[in-house]
């Protein structure tokens, strides 16, 4: 059985196309040129099913329909269990699915307590117990957010590019080791809670577009503990797939 599993995320789509639990392809596409995407999987077996989460809205909800208008989309949705991770959100459902799908996707990989972080056009940071319970995380702007609310939000900055430094010497230097302090440090604080709260070791897990970059600059003490891993939610959603044509086959 051939499933397509789709990552809509506000920059770009990511997708993986599995046979049972072996992925023959996967990819990134952007918005524009999604159109394009079902011949790019034509040399593959016929897609068969499609488990998708999507943060981008209903206009790219539309848009992925549209691209297989002969099969539904199955649309993750989060939800207070599932999969072995409970969803400590007030409100279960408020959880961006894509978060969700992560959360879901480190527990299958590590029973450990662990930080989740997905570094993309927002960055979460998300705390998973050893037992499986999401206790909550924290959002904040990504690496190309920040620069962009910065250039926008004042007349002289703009966006100018700058090599990171221990010191930085130049507009550009500044505001891209800011950005960059900023998220490192975000991670800093959630691992400094999540290790306080559960007394043991944190392991951190590291995916999504600026992973690379954000990496380089986390303290010593955390890049010990740190599994780069990418397209986390790609593999949650993997395991979803899993879960559910095994239900099938034992059904
Ligand atoms: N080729 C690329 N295209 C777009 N964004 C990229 C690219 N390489 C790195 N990035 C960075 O990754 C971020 C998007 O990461 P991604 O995990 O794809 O986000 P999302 O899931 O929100 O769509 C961008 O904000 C940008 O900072
Ligand atoms: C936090 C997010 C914007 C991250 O989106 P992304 O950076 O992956 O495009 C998304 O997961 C979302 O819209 N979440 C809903 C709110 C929440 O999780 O609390
Ligand atoms: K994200």
């Amino acid at each position: 059985m051939s499933c397509l599993l789709l990552d809509a995320g506000n920059t770009r789509l990511k997708w993986a196309l599995l046979d049972g639990p072996h992925w023959l392809a996967q990819g990134v596409c952007a918005y524009a040129e999604l159109a394009g995407l079902p011949a790019q999987l034509a040399p593959w077996p016929a897609v068969q099913r499609i488990l998708a989460c999507n943060v981008a809205g209903p206009a790219v909800a539309k848009q992925l329909a549209a691209c297989w208008p002969a099969l539904p989309i199955a649309w993750l949705k989060s939800s207070a269990a599932q999969a072995g991770v409970r969803n400590g959100y007030l409100r279960p459902e408020q959880l961006g699915a894509d978060r969700w799908a992560a959360l879901i996707g480190a527990r299958a990989l590590r029973q450990t307590d662990l930080l989740v972080v997905m570094a993309g056009t927002a960055m979460t940071v998300d705390a998973l117990s050893s037992t499986g319970e999401f206790l909550g995380g924290v959002i904040v702007p990504g690496f190309r957010l920040m620069r962009e609310a910065l250039a926008r939000g004042t007349a002289d900055l703009g966006l100018p590019d700058g090599a990171t430094a221990t010191f930085a010497r130049s507009t550009g230097e500044a505001i891209v080791n800011g950005a960059l302090a900023a998220l490192s440090g975000a991670i800093a604080q959630q691992y400094a809670q999540l290790s306080a709260y559960s007394g043991r070791s944190v392991q951190i897990l590291l995916s999504g577009g600026d992973a690379a970059r954000i990496a380089p600059c986390l303290p010593p003490a955390l890049a010990a503990q740190l599994i780069r891993i990418d397209n986390l939610v790609l593999h949650g959603l993997a395991q979803l797939a899993q879960r559910d044509s095994n239900q099938e086959a034992s059904a």
